[in-house]
């Protein structure tokens, strides 16, 4: 990817150094030179950019990145020191992560290929100190943050569960499911239901939706006499679908799964099996979205450019917040609620992915959406992005099309005679996540279903 977009840039680069260019390689050492074993090279895009290398060694393994750098910015938190020289002198530097080196050099063509060490790479007197200076703080705060989080659980009084019922008459009687004390839900589901929890004063309004295990309603939750209410949506799952409430009540009653781009939860109930209203039902209560979803939104609307970035970013958010390591963006052609036997036979059997119209990529910043998709769906799973680099590359796209004034509130269907700005960069992804851009809004839910991620 980087080497793609170095070369992107290098063909109106008259002179730029010419630098190894692996995210990761596993170096081949002697005595106290490594050669980084990376396979690639690529020609920097500035003629400030110099080649440097990163060598990391963690309790696991020893790794090396290199890449073109400029060193007038901050590298893994790290201002190059000393790259002037044409060969690449390793220094030690403090990392929470381990043992880390880094060096920089220009002139010779791929110099961050061959790295020297001062005393070795396996460390030396000077390194111990580094080491240690590097390991106690972050082991320091792992203790105290430890101590402070068992504190907080085992010495807090239960919350109610929601901010957004306070003030009304039914405060206190909500089930404690959403406060993340009663998170653990065993198999047996039921041995964690408040059977005594007085029910909720909820009136249902109009049917919303139908998923593959239940019907979403709109509905109205009573505040007080006076008639004041609020609006939320309640799934209601019937007596055969016990087992899909069980697990989707199980995940959103994980305290860890609050963010303000995945659907917010207030309880879960037990409703009917009496002589009134015989028939059991299961319900979960949430907040209501009135946008409709995602996908009957999209059918009806043109996005303008500006609103793709916002919801595309909340949708990457919401995933990211989840742990979606794969995160495939856009959908091959399927049918309509497709089983996951059919998405898999088309997926990975006929490795199926979705079209992207060749006008789309008119566009400058659709083809970095473009990109992101084409990567988010390789079909090596390694490969793939994960949804933090997707989040990570839409700030990146924001933060540039503010940069650059290029983000007009024109349809992103574009038209022939407009010109292009020119191409925005693609962030070159880090683990680390960035802080999210106020360009973006957080109008975008996502919502869990009760269907085990694993089983695609
Ligand atoms: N909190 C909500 N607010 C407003 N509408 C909602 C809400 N939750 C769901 N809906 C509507 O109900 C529909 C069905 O939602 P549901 O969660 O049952 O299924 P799903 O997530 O679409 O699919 P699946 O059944 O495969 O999980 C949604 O497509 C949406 O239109």
């Amino acid at each position: 990817m980087v080497i793609q977009l170095s070369c992107n840039y290098s063909f109106t680069l008259i002179k730029t150094n010419l630098c190894k260019w692996c995210d990761h390689s596993s170096p081949v050492c002697e005595d106290n030179v490594c050669m980084s074993n990376c396979s690639l090279t690529s020609y920097c895009t500035l003629a400030e950019e110099v080649c440097v290398a990163i060598w990391k060694k963690d309790n696991v393994s020893v790794s090396v990145r290199t890449l073109c750098y400029n060193p007038q910015d901050m590298l893994e938190n790290i201002m190059l020191a000393n790259y002037s020289s044409k060969e690449c002198l390793m220094t030690p530097q403090h990392s929470e992560d381990g043992l880390l080196f880094i060096c920089g050099c220009i002139g010779d063509h791929e110099c961050n290929d061959r790295l020297i060490f001062d005393k070795g790479v396996n460390g030396s007197k000077d390194v111990i100190p580094v080491v240690v200076i590097s390991l106690v703080p972050p082991l320091l705060i792992a203790v105290i943050a430890t101590m402070a989080f068992y504190l907080y659980r085992t010495r807090q009084p239960r919350k109610k569960p929601k901010d957004w019922v306070n003030g009304s008459n039914y405060r206190g009687k909500l089930p404690s499911l959403s406060n993340g004390v009663n998170s653990e839900i065993s198999s047996t589901c039921a041995n964690n239901l408040n059977h005594n929890t007085e029910q909720l004063p909820i009136q249902l309004e109009a049917l919303v939706g139908k998923g593959r295990f239940a019907e979403v309603w709109r509905a109205r939750l009573s505040h007080n006499e006076g008639g004041q209410y609020e609006t939320v949506a309640v799934k209601i799952f019937s007596a055969v679908e016990y087992s899909s409430w069980c697990n989707e009540r199980a995940i959103f009653s994980d305290a860890n799964l609050k963010h303000e781009n995945i659907v917010q939860f207030l309880t879960a109930e037990e409703r009917g099996g009496t002589a009134a209203a015989p028939q059991r039902q299961y319900w979960l209560i949430m907040a209501y979205y009135n946008m409709g979803n995602l996908q009957d939104f999209l059918t009806g609307h043109i996005l303008t450019w500006i609103e793709l970035c916002s919801l595309a970013g909340s949708v990457a958010r919401g995933l990211a917040h989840l742990h979606s390591d794969t995160t495939p963006c856009g959908t091959p052609k399927v049918c309509e609620q497709p089983c996951i036997d059919s998405m898999r036979d088309l997926v990975l059997r006929d490795r199926g992915r979705p079209d992207i119209p060749a006008s789309w990529t008119a566009h400058p910043g659709m083809q970095l959406v473009c990109a992101t998709i084409t990567e988010c769906w390789d079909h090596d799973p390694e490969a793939r992005l994960t949804a933090h680099c997707v989040v990570e590359r839409f700030n990146t796209l924001a933060q540039e099309e503010l940069e650059n004034s290029i983000c007009t509130h024109t349809p992103i269907l574009p038209s022939t005679e407009d010109p292009s700005p020119s191409l925005p960069s693609l962030t070159h992804c880090t683990d680390h996540s960035t802080g999210i851009h106020p360009y973006f809004t957080s109008d975008t839910q996502i919502s869990v279903s009760s269907r085990q991620p694993s089983q695609m």
